[in-house]
């Protein structure tokens, strides 16, 4: 059986509660297609709407009375978005199983990913969360909150946290038992809930947002999957993307998507995590492959009729 990690980008999750709430379903079908199909499905997904949504309105609560609502650190914001998603996802999941006669049990694992106390990340903001706002709306709240606002990749301005790399994943037994029973796992939800290992065995959350598709590279790897499926709103990656000279790709080794990213072809808020990640899992052992394209593509692109696929 083909075993698949699938990442799933916004537009799988919508940007708020109701259009999560629509958007998981198209979400499940897109997903019970390829486990109908025979693969062996690996879920994560994306937090940076939700994560923003969360830590905004535990602040409001804080500033209203900090000794009633003290701080909500972002770490357990994380933690709070990925059940949140998980809980919507494994609903929209178990539904359209059923509808197709299909018993299969789902479970989302809680999963802590270990970061690095001295990554340069911390000194360094690039991850982008929470909702979309005009320049002058981001620059006021910059000021009120003392937070860090940046332009993302043309679609308007957001906050920023910092954004460590993906060391190692904490709950890797759980997830490989409950993959290895059958189970479909969704793991690792919003790059998973950051944390520093401290003396005496202490996991410290730490204040970040790890980027899904990094972590998502990792996951594959210790689930020892064939294949890496990086699922958002293009059909494939572009080179000269947005200019009149864009030329779609479509079959790329791991060398040329290298030169690729040293020419500078994907914006780093957006493409260029989903580049990285896919060319990591594809060098890491021969035969891996990484797949990106949209998410009601997906079956198709296994199938090898659509998609950009990274290999070796
Ligand atoms: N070179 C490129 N090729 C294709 N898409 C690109 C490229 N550079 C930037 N993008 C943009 O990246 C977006 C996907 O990133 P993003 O929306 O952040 O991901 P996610 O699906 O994980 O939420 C695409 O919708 C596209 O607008
Ligand atoms: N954690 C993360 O990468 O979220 P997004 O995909 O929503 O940016």
């Amino acid at each position: 059986m083909t075993r698949v990690v699938v990442a799933l980008g916004g537009n799988a999750l919508g940007n708020n509660l109701s259009e999560q709430m629509i958007a998981v379903k198209t979400t499940a079908k897109s997903i019970v297609d390829l486990i109908e199909a025979g693969y062996e499905v690996i879920l994560s997904h994306g937090n940076g709407p939700q994560a923003g949504m969360i830590q905004l309105a535990m602040d409001e609560l804080t500033a209203k009375d900090p000794g009633k609502y003290p701080h909500v650190p972002l770490s357990v914001c994380v933690a709070m978005s990925q059940t949140y998603i998980g809980y919507d996802l494994q609903n929209a999941l178990r539904e359209e199983l059923l509808s197709r006669g299909i018993e299969k049990p789902i479970a989302t694992v809680a999963t802590q990913v270990i970061v690095d106390q001295d990554d340069p990340a911390f000194q360094k903001p690039t991850k982008p969360i929470g909702r979309f706002m005009s320049q002058a709306e981001a620059e006021a709240l910059a000021k009120e909150k003392n937070i860090q606002v940046i332009e993302d990749a043309g679609r308007g301005y957001r906050q920023v946290v910092a954004s460590p790399k993906p060391q190692e994943i904490v709950e890797v037994a759980t997830i490989k038992t409950l993959v290895d029973a059958g189970q479909t796992v969704i793991a690792c939800g919003g790059g998973g809930i950051p944390v520093i290992k401290e003396a005496g065995n202490h996991l410290k959350g730490a204040a970040a947002v790890i980027d899904k598709d990094y972590c998502s590279a990792l996951l594959a790897d210790i689930v020892d999957a064939d294949l890496l499926v990086i699922l958002t709103a293009v059909e494939k990656v572009a080179i000269h993307f947005g200019t009149p000279d864009q030329k779609e790709l479509s079959d790329v080794t791991v060398a040329e998507m290298r030169q690729y990213v040293k020419e500078g072809h994907f914006a780093p808020g957006s493409m260029l995590p989903k580049v990285e990640a896919g060319i990591q899992f594809a060098a890491s052992k021969p035969g891996r492959r990484t797949l990106i394209t949209l998410l009601e593509k997906a079956k198709d692109g296994l199938a090898g009729n659509t998609g950009t696929v990274v290999h070796h």
